[in-house]
């Protein structure tokens, strides 16, 4: 195979673009010239995915390419840009009107860091004429330049980061928020004394905020580092990416059924929701399955399969597991080839009014809900419910027992695949993440690398669909979990980014532990109330809390009425009888037998009777 996919966040040029792309281009171009069969190209395509990756939010001033040289159809072009040797760098400059061969930019080394501040130098070396339009100018302020801006109000925050002059911290953060709205970064150097005692800056590089009512404050950042600066600046309230910024176009669409949302729900990002897991068992149970009529052969086992894990493995509440326990015994006790997927709705829906067992209709999104009803919602609950998933079979090594899953540490991830290929609404989605999983699913020998597998999946995953207009600009996709969240997880190491994988770990068994998972907003069992000491109370008509003009969230009824429309009225809670935890189905069966019993002996007392009737009639008549 070839070094490159199209999966990597790089473009992959041939002979019949490269041309095309490079003349009169919007951006500057640094592109690889390789050859797939040169053992340095292979070790180094790593280095070049990363650095793809790390700035992959510089994409509207300089992209990076990659082109295979030793790909027949591709001999001509390497020829004529002159290349020998492989791996070769050319920089090429934005809106060039004439062809050229490109610029060979040497550094000391090829480290990512290297190449990066070489990128950010061939920026800087643009004459006005050519700069790339998107680009911000990259050179530092004046003091007095900021000074001026100090205390006025604006539309807009301002960062100002302060650093050394050989420095490249501050264009660096300049261009990880190119593509954000609400916030403009400038830099400026630390020269002059007199501005950085004004500031309160005693150490660089620092970062001066500048918030949009005019008030101002020196950023407290955990590390002083550009993961950390960028980071912190893109979670500001009111700062997002700008929609449709990224080249690429895919969208997901949330789920059917899902319109716009009514009230905007105040919510800790540092919690999980059972609300959330619970509205998206809902949605796959009684609409995403629920449009298979009958489940047979690999279906009907990958949802055997997917039930077992959830009711063994899900950290819910009483009624809705005790609905998954009671699905699970009954696919198991029911040895067909063949179900139709109504009678499952039936036991979803509680046709059979068993007690203590219920799982709301309602969609409701609190930690998934977005900005506008088609963003978010089901497939973030998916997410959640599988990296809960996977942390609870960690956690609960012994959950699996007896299911003959038990001992494989694959179980749930194999589990999650087979769902998402056979039964997720997104096909492509799905198609993607069997590439992933094909790639390297059965290099995972342990739970807890089962548990990181996941997590370096769905940050893949956010990498790709960073920018696209499936991203909600108020939940624009970062690598997560965030410095804010766990600032342990981030390293830098030689300038790159890294993660302290340890310490990633620690924090998702914290995050997707049972005691993590809020019962705020979930709806009570009998009367769809809150829960008994929850507050369950959204703050009616609040808007999502970084939004100025945004639409307001609706959770329409109409979402509520078509999903239900093929379900059944919400059952009744049903009585308990002698504290023994008989349900009504038991008592049901008890009268049942019992009727019969009675009209059983009946019927064989009034034949007894008849016959000694006759027979006394028979012998009366004799003697007569
Ligand atoms: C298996 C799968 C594959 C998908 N593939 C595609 C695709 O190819 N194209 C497409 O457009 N959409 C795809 N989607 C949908 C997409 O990934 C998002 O779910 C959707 O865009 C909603 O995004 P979100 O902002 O709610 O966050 P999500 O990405 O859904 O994340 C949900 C929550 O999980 C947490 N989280 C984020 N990252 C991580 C992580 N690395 N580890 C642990 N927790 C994390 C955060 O709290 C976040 O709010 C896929 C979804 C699934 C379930």
């Amino acid at each position: 195979g070839r070094l490159y996919s199209k999966e990597d966040p790089l473009t992959i040029l041939s002979s019949d673009t490269l041309k095309e792309t490079l003349l009169n281009s919007s951006t500057a171009w640094l592109v690889q010239f390789y050859s797939s069969w040169c053992g340095h190209c292979i070790q180094y395509s790593t280095t070049w995915k990363a650095l793809a990756g790390d700035i992959k939010d510089w994409e509207q001033a300089i992209r990076i390419g990659v082109l295979d040289c030793a790909d027949e159809k591709n001999f001509d072009i390497c020829k004529e840009f002159g290349i020998h040797f492989y791996p070769t760098f050319r920089y090429f400059k934005a809106r060039s009107s004439t062809f050229d061969i490109g610029k060979a930019y040497k550094g000391p080394d090829r480290e990512l860091q290297t190449v990066r501040q070489l990128m950010v130098n061939f920026l800087q070396n643009h004459t006005p004429e050519v700069w790339p339009p998107q680009c911000p100018p990259l050179e530092p302020s004046r003091s007095a330049e900021i000074l001026s801006l100090v205390g006025q109000k604006a539309d807009h925050y301002t960062a100002v980061i302060i650093e050394e002059e050989d420095s490249y911290i501050g264009r660096e953060v300049m261009l990880d928020l190119m593509m954000y709205g609400g916030m403009t970064v400038k830099r400026t150097l630390n020269l002059d004394k007199a501005f950085l005692d004004r500031l309160g800056v005693s150490s660089v590089p620092a970062v001066y905020l500048l918030y949009p009512n005019g008030s101002h404050v020196l950023m407290d950042v955990k590390k002083s580092q550009r993961f950390f600066f960028s980071s912190y600046l893109k979670l500001l309230p009111g700062v997002h990416r700008k929609r449709g910024s990224s080249a690429q176009r895919v969208v997901v669409s949330g789920s059917k059924g899902q319109k716009p949302a009514e009230i905007w729900k105040d919510f800790d990002k540092s919690k999980v929701y059972m609300v959330d897991m619970e509205s998206g068992l809902h949605y796959l149970l009684r609409v995403e399955l629920a449009s298979h009529q009958t489940l047979t052969g690999d279906e009907l086992k990958t949802f055997k399969d997917f039930v077992t894990v959830v009711a063994k493995l899900f950290p819910g509440r009483q009624s809705v597991v005790k609905l998954l326990e009671t699905l699970l015994e009954w696919l198991v006790s029911l040895p067909l080839e063949k179900i139709p997927y109504d009678a499952i709705l039936d036991l979803v829906n509680n046709k059979m009014r068993i007690a203590g067992m219920f799982l709301s209709e309602q969609l409701q999104w609190v930690g998934c809900q977005g900005s506008q009803s088609e963003l978010r919602g089901y497939p973030c609950s998916l997410w959640t419910l599988f990296h809960t998933l996977t942390v609870q079979a960690a956690l609960r090594p012994d959950a699996l027992a007896n299911t003959g899953l038990e001992e494989d540490p694959l179980a749930v991830l194999q589990t999650m695949r087979r769902y998402i290929r056979t039964f997720f609404g997104c096909r492509e989605c799905g198609e993607h993440f069997e590439e992933m999983a094909k790639e390297s699913l059965q290099q995972v020998k342990t739970l807890d690398e089962a548990i990181l597998w996941l997590w370096r999946k769905h940050n893949q995953v956010n990498n790709r669909l960073a920018g696209t207009l499936s991203e909600d600009p108020h939940s624009p996709k970062s690598q997560w979990p965030t410095p804010d969240l766990c600032p342990a997880c981030h390293e830098e190491q030689k300038g790159l980014h890294v993660w302290n994988e340890e310490r990633v770990l620690d924090f998702l068994k914290q995050h997707y532990g049972a005691s993590n998972i809020s019962p705020q907003y979930a709806m009570g069992y009998a009367g769809l109330e809150p829960l008994a000491g929850q507050s369950g109370k959204a703050d009616e008509r609040r808007r999502p809390p970084d939004q100025t003009d945004a639409p307001v969230l609706r959770l329409s009824p109409a979402v509520h009425a078509e999903v239900r429309a093929d379900t059944q009225p919400k059952p009744k809670p049903s009585m308990t009888f002698l504290v023994l935890g008989f349900s009504s189905l038991d008592m049901s069966l008890c009268v049942l037998l019992y009727t019969l019993s009675c009209v059983f002996l009946m019927v064989v007392f009034f034949f007894f009777r008849m016959r000694s009737k006759r027979w006394k009639l028979k012998h009366s008549r004799l003697y007569v």
